[in-house]
């Protein structure tokens, strides 16, 4: 599917070289903010192999030194493609390695903010441009430990600092800038101007990355994918991610896209039917439920460990969804229609960054099922409409397409459901105890204007018994915990600080009306050290 098709070939784009820097992804977000599509690669990437020419090439930070033996390099063929380049912190020293500067240990190590003091040059206007439109002096973010102890050829300093005589370099007229600092951080209190100055004046992109022009040029692309007869079909939760991917598949092709949603029997209160009047009914996407509910909830008897649960639940979706596939191949072949080829996915960007990244991919520590991901030896071939997407991006896309609020501010909710929110075994039972006191946490949230404000939240029910009284009688029953976490991208979280009287009433109403409940607790523990869920 390279060539036309490709995202990079419909938008100026921007290349952003990793160099393994934990900011890096935050460069491509404050690119993409200002309107203009940018993609990140690793910084290994070969010239010759690369499938577009980028407007413009960006060099990430690193946590390597220049110096260490290991330390990763750009293909020096980049520096003949002819366009602007912009080296950030570890990215200006290889800049500079690679054009004959010197760089050496700085005295002190120079971590967090510092007064970069502008140096502009009449005679090169050129020059000028990265720091256009800026003060005198700007407040900028370092993190170092490296310097540039002289520029190279042909560059001027275009920046200092009391501690880095070369804060900002630009040649005369190569077009090739660096900078010491990190633009990318809020903290640089300029940094977006910078940026916006190197993509738009500088590299000259066009701003027009945004999700209207994206919904347009997407649907085109999925109609020249599938064809006009071919026929996808996509497993759909009601979370954003494959709600909206539906969305856009559904207007691209109409019924010809199927999608399915499982009912895995781990679900929460009243959530097939509610999707499934979102989506059929509202958003007239064409979804089949199936009940496997029995299927899913009698392998899991007897299994505690939470890794099996994962294994036996995306099993089972897998072997759901090869039948369902093979029913609906079935049934819309007397309409004359071709075979299903294409399976949707709802993978996003950060997905696609964390297993390209320069770094690789990070250690397991929970093996997150994905229903298409593990569909290996399927020969339906895969469709991906948010592969270059970030999660604000999913949500404004879905906005526009008319997906109701409820559904785009929906937190996520794991594919293996409410299973890993019951700890130890899961059965009928103790599901319908989870899944009675998370409604009414939920509802209580919703009541108190918070959902919004909170990233994520769930009742998880643990299976130990503490003693209480009710109604002058001793009860003996199990504990329901209460989560909610602040979070941007999930890999990290805060617990959210629910206000007292908020959990009181919730309290009071999980033990007053969940039987087999006779505690509440709310879980303060932060992502890391802690998970967010607790299996
Ligand atoms: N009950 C289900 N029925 C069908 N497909 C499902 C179900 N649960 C999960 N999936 C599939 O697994 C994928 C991954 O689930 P995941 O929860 O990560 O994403 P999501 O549900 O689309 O969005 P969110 O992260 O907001 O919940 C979904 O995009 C969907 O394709
Ligand atoms: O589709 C999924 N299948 C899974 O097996 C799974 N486990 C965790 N999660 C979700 O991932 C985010 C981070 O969760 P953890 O901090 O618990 O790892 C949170 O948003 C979790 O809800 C899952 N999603
Ligand atoms: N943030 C960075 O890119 C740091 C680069 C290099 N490790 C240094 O200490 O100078
Ligand atoms: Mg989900």
């Amino acid at each position: 599917m390279e060539g036309a098709t490709e995202v990079h070939s419909l938008y100026d784009t921007v290349l952003i070289l990793d160099f393994g820097s934990q900011y890096s992804h935050l460069i491509t977000r404050r690119i993409r903010e200002i309107g203009v599509y940018c993609e990140l690669l690793p910084c290994t990437q070969k010239i010759d192999d690369l499938h577009f020419q980028p407007k413009g090439v960006i060099f990430s930070g690193s946590p390597y030194s220049i110096s260490d033996k290991d330390a990763p390099h750009v293909d020096p063929k980049v520096f003949d493609l002819n366009v602007p380049i912009l080296g950030i912190c570890y990215g200006l020293q290889e800049i500079s390695r690679n054009k004959g500067g010197k760089i050496g240990i700085c005295e002190r190590r120079e971590y967090g903010r510092a007064q970069l003091r502008i140096i502009r040059h009449a005679e090169h206007p050129f020059v000028d441009k990265l720091f256009q439109g800026l003060d005198d002096t700007s407040e900028v973010w370092m993190s170092h430990g490296d310097h540039l102890d002289s520029a190279p050829e042909g560059f001027r300093v275009i920046g200092d600092t009391t501690t880095s005589a070369f804060a900002a370099v630009a040649h005369e007229t190569a077009k090739t800038f660096g900078i010491q600092f990190h633009p990318e951080v809020t903290h640089s209190k300029d940094g977006k101007r910078i940026l916006a100055n190197f993509v738009l004046d500088i590299c000259g992109c066009e701003a027009n990355w945004t999700m209207a022009s994206f919904i347009d040029k997407e649907i085109e692309r999925i109609r020249n994918i599938v064809g006009p007869n071919g026929q996808v079909v996509g497993a759909v939760s009601g979370g954003v991610d494959s709600t909206v991917a539906a969305k856009l598949m559904k207007e691209a092709i109409g019924d010809r896209f199927h999608a399915i949603l499982v009912d895995n029997g781990v679900m929460r209160y009243k959530e097939c039917q509610n999707v499934k009047a979102i989506l059929s009914d509202r958003l007239g996407i064409n979804l089949d439920v199936v009940d496997a509910s029995d299927l899913f909830l009698d392998r899991l008897v007897g299994v505690t460990d939470p890794e099996k649960k994962r294994k036996i639940i995306g099993n089972t979706f897998i072997e759901v969804f090869e039948s369902e596939a093979a029913r609906i191949d079935n049934e819309t072949k007397q309409l004359g229609r071709g075979k299903i080829d294409f399976l949707l996915q709802g993978t996003l960007y950060p997905d696609v960054i964390e297993s390209i990244s320069f770094k690789g991919p990070s250690a397991t520590i929970k093996t997150h099922h994905n229903v298409g991901g593990l569909l290996e030896n399927m020969r339906l071939k895969l469709i991906e409409p948010l592969r270059e997407l970030f999660k604000d991006e999913v949500r404004a896309l879905g906005k526009l397409l008319q997906i109701d609020d409820e559904l785009v501010w929906r937190h996520p909710f794991p594919g293996p459901g409410i299973a890993i929110r019951v700890l130890g075994e899961v059965t009928r039972t103790q599901v319908a105890i989870a899944r009675a006191a998370d409604h009414i946490y939920i509802e209580e949230i919703k009541n108190a204007g918070l959902y919004r404000q909170i990233s994520q939240a769930y009742a998880a029910l643990l299976p130990v018994r503490s003693v209480g009284v009710m109604g002058d009688k001793r009860t003996y029953e199990q504990v329901i915990a209460l989560r909610a976490v602040e979070s941007t991208d999930f890999m990290t979280a805060d617990w959210f600080p629910m206000p007292y009287d908020v959990l009181k009433h919730i309290s009071n109403r999980i033990i007053n009306e969940v039987k087999g409940v006779n505690r509440v607790v709310y879980d303060v523990s932060s992502k890391p050290p802690s998970t967010i869920e607790w299996e």
